[in-house]
C-alpha cells in the first residue's frame, strides 16, 4: 500500500463567477504520485476542525507553494503592502496542521510559501519583500525568464550545511555544498527563524533557503525553493522526494503496526 500523502489547497477563485475553489497545482500530484511514491490526498483550507480527524490518516505531509503570503498579523508583522495575496483559510488550516503533524512525527516537507508557514507555526517571522531590503536579492519570479523557464531554470546558488540533512540525503549525488542551484519565486523569507527552525541553507545575500525541524520524532524539512519543478531533470530535487516517501512509507508501516487498543466489553 502506498503512503498517503497530505497535500495543503489554496482557497482560488476561478471562472466567470470567481467562484472560490481548494486548489493545488498538478506539479504537487505528479511529485507525488512519482518521486514520492505516495496517494495525493488535497487537504481543503477548511480550518482547524478538520485537522484532528483528518491527520491520523496521514502518512506525510507536503506544504505547497502558492503566490499567497501568510497574513502578517501572525508574526507581529507589519500590514502588507495594499494587494498583495493572502489566504486567511489556508493559514488558518495549515498552522495548526503543522504543529499537529510535528508532535504527531508525521513527516513533513514544506516548499516556499510552506517553508514560510512552518517558520511561522513554530514562533518565527518573516521578511515580505526582500528585494527591498539592503544588500539582498530579488528572489522573486525573474521578469527576464520565460514563464516556464522561471519553473525549472534556476536563478542562484545556494550554500548548504556540510553537516545537514541535506549532505546526508544527497550523499552518492554529484553536488557542490558551497553551490546547489535552485530556482527562485519568492518575495517574502524567513526573517527571524523560528527556535526549532535549524537553517542548513543559505542563498549569497544570506536569505534562508532551507532548514530543519530540531526535534521532530520525524523527517521534518522545508525549503524555500521548488524542486517539484525539475525533479525529472535535477537529482537533488527527485532524491529530496524519494527521502520524504521513504519516510511517509515507514510511517505508513508503523501506522498499521500500532496496537489496537483493547476496547472494554459491552
Ligand atoms: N507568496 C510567497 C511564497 C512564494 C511561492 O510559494 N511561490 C510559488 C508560486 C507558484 C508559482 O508561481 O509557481 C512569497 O512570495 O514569498
Amino acid at each position: 500500500m502506498r503512503p498517503l500523502i497530505g497535500i495543503s489547497c489554496c482557497v482560488k477563485a476561478f471562472g466567470a463567477l470567481a467562484m472560490p475553489n481548494h486548489a493545488v497545482s498538478d506539479h504537487y500530484i505528479r511529485v507525488v504520485l512519482g518521486p514520492i511514491g505516495g496517494v495525493p490526498v488535497l487537504i481543503p483550507a477548511a480550518g482547524e476542525g478538520v485537522v484532528a480527524e483528518l491527520l491520523p490518516h496521514l502518512d506525510g505531509l507536503l506544504l505547497t507553494g502558492s503566490r499567497s503570503n501568510v497574513q502578517p498579523a501572525l508574526y507581529a508583522g507589519p500590514p502588507h503592502l495594499e494587494g498583495t495575496p493572502e489566504d486567511a483559510e489556508r493559514d488558518s488550516t495549515t498552522l495548526p496542521l503543522i504543529r499537529s503533524a510535528l508532535s504527531a512525527g508525521v513527516p513533513l516537507l514544506a516548499i516556499c510559501r510552506g517553508f514560510q508557514e512552518l517558520n511561522v507555526a513554530l514562533g518565527g517571522t518573516l521578511d515580505q519583500r526582500i528585494q527591498d531590503l539592503p544588500n539582498r536579492m530579488d528572489h522573486s519570479t525573474p521578469v527576464d525568464q520565460v514563464l516556464p523557464k522561471v519553473r525549472t531554470g534556476k536563478a542562484h546558488a545556494v550554500r548548504v550545511a556540510a553537516d545537514g540533512t541535506l549532505a546526508r540525503l544527497w550523499s552518492g549525488l554529484d553536488w557542490r555544498p558551497d553551490a546547489v542551484p535552485v530556482n527562485s519565486l519568492h518575495n517574502q523569507g524567513v526573517c527571524q527563524p523560528a527556535p526549532r527552525l535549524i537553517p542548513e541553507g543559505w542563498a549569497p545575500d544570506g536569505t534562508i533557503e532551507a532548514a530543519r525541524v530540531e526535534g521532530a520524532p520525524g523527517f521534518a524539512y522545508g525549503v524555500q525553493w521548488h524542486p517539484e519543478y525539475d525533479w525529472q531533470s535535477d537529482p537533488l530535487s527527485r532524491r529530496l522526494f524519494e527521502v520524504f516517501g521513504a519516510a511517509a512509507r515507514r510511517r505508513a508501516v508503523e501506522k498499521d503496526s500500532m496496537p489496537i487498543p483493547a476496547v472494554a466489553a459491552e
